[in-house]
């Protein structure tokens, strides 16, 4: 609080009992409400606001004020130069005429009178010292941008019930001093203001991208999967590519598709016996494959790259059910994966890939169908269709659809199929167990829940912090079409429409 004047305020008002109006002290608005809020919640004072218009000087009022009107400038350098006077030149002639103060003669201008009374000046002494001409005058003034209206905020101040001139000191806290010593009796304490807004808490703030991956893992859970370890971004072109039957030329690998590590430059090989099967079905088949009958790198497998999908993982887990005795599962992973992409406003370099995997004996095609429209209808997608395509590690393989009703067309939203047996069987897994996968991103259903349209704002050193903080904690309306109020399952079916797999 100002003491100065809280002070001033309170020896007026012992001498005087009330203010009429606080602009007689001519002080800064704000810093007066202030004082007088301070005193009022000492119940010291009483207050109120008026609240006035008030007629003030533009900036060419002001300099007319100084220097005298336009149309004075004008009389003043007529039958000497007007270059001098800038815009007044222009502007003073109209009014020096019409007040019948120059003529012109010839080409040249020349007074009509020797002296004049420059009445805009007068008029506008007026004004600021609060004597306000007649309405006509007024217009007339505003309409030359000489005055302008404004509200000035003033405050009516009588002493309140506490009213004393000694600004009293007061305790926010009951503290054991106050108790032992007995002061608490006379202490005179500061009202609560239960209208003061609380700080914001510092702490930390779940980004879209978790709390959508946190839904994911949910519906995962619900329906019996098991979450697989992908935290390692790193993996052997083995892992990544060679135990997944992609062929050692597949465009895929190429160094425009693909990160690779320079240092270390090698990977640990797995195995001998497995990477020889490995091998041996890239170079001459089994399994009923013909394979692709090239040379084997062990080299190329070795190397390290920035893994493109989680399905490396995927083939990893799988490859440790077959050694640890077939057991039907059921896999999930949620992570992060890079590819060397052209970046714009819908592909970075890297991003989320949401990816299942269920091992069982006997799976059918069929069941991957049936599968995939649970899984999706758990998310509010309930219009499905499949497309055959075509993926190194999967036969039959299917690209996931869904119609979306805003762009009137059928939009891709995932990539599925049942593993190959040159993936499966150089692993060891029994003959009859078949293993359905299919993966999408997590950024564009997160993209499309949030609304947001770049994904630079969504990730990476662009987000703004603040979007993120300021994100709601949970999403009554867009959640996955489960609950009451959750969205609309055509407002769902819509959004993850768009959430195409980039591939
Ligand atoms: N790995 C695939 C997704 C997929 C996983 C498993 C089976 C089929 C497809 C991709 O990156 O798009």
């Amino acid at each position: 609080m100002s003491g100065q004047l809280s002070t001033t305020i309170l020896q007026y008002l012992q001498d005087h009992d009330f203010i009429t109006d606080t602009a007689q002290f001519a002080h800064e608005t704000a810093a007066m409400q202030a004082a007088l809020a301070s005193l009022a919640a000492r119940n010291m004072i009483v207050y109120s606001h008026l609240e006035k218009e008030i007629w003030s000087l533009t900036r060419e009022g002001g300099e007319c004020l100084e220097s005298g009107s336009h149309e004075a400038r004008v009389f003043n350098a007529v039958e000497q130069s007007l270059g001098g006077l800038g815009p007044s030149a222009k502007f003073g002639q109209g009014a020096a005429f019409k007040n019948g103060w120059i003529q012109k003669d010839g080409s040249v201008f020349k007074k009509k009178v020797d002296a004049i009374t420059d009445k805009t000046q007068v008029l506008l002494t007026q004004v600021l010292s609060g004597d306000i001409p007649d309405s006509k005058t007024l217009a007339d003034m505003k309409k030359r941008n000489l005055i302008e209206k404004s509200k000035q905020i003033s405050f009516r101040v009588e002493k309140g019930p506490e009213f004393s001139l000694e600004i009293k000191r007061q305790e926010t806290d009951l503290t054991a001093e106050l108790l032992q010593s007995g002061a608490w009796k006379s202490a005179n304490f500061k009202k609560y203001n239960l209208a003061a807004e609380g700080a914001i808490p510092q702490g930390g703030a779940l980004h879209p991208l978790n709390k959508v991956r946190a839904e994911f893992r949910q519906i995962f859970f619900e329906m019996g999967f098991q979450e697989m370890p992908t935290n390692k971004f790193v993996e052997s072109c083995f892992w990544n590519f060679d135990a997944l039957f992609v062929p050692q030329q597949h465009p895929a690998r190429d160094m425009q598709d693909t990160f690779y590590i320079s240092s270390p430059e090698k990977a640990l090989l797995p195995s001998q016996d497995y990477l020889q099967k490995v091998a041996q079905v890239h170079e001459f088949g089994g399994y009923k494959s013909i394979g692709y009958r090239y040379p084997f790198s062990n080299e190329e497998a070795q190397k390290l790259v920035l893994r493109t999908h989680t399905t490396a993982i995927s083939t990893a887990m799988l490859y440790k059910l077959a050694q640890e005795g077939f057991k039907p599962a059921k896999y999930f992973s949620i992570d992060r994966v890079f590819r060397n992409e052209t970046l714009d406003a819908t592909h970075l370099a890297e991003f989320h890939q949401v990816e299942g995997v269920i091992a069982d004996y006997n799976l059918t095609l069929g069941d991957l169908i049936g599968f995939m429209q649970r899984f999706f209808e758990k998310m509010g997608v309930t219009n499905l269709r499949f497309k055959p395509t075509y993926n190194p590690y999967t036969e039959p393989s299917m690209e996931i659809y869904s119609y979306h009703s805003g762009l009137k067309k059928w939009v891709e939203i995932g990539n599925s199929g049942m593993f190959r047996p040159e993936m499966l069987e150089p692993m060891g897994l029994p003959k009859d167990v078949r293993v359905h996968g299919w993966g999408l991103s997590l950024e564009r259903p997160t993209m499309i829940k949030y609304g947001i349209d770049n994904i630079r704002e969504l990730l990476g050193h662009k987000v703004d912090l603040e979007m993120i903080q300021k994100n709601e904690a949970v999403r009554f309306d867009k959640t996955m079409g489960r609950e009451k109020g959750a969205m609309e399952a055509k407002d769902a079916e819509e959004a993850f429409a768009k959430a195409q797999i980039v591939n």
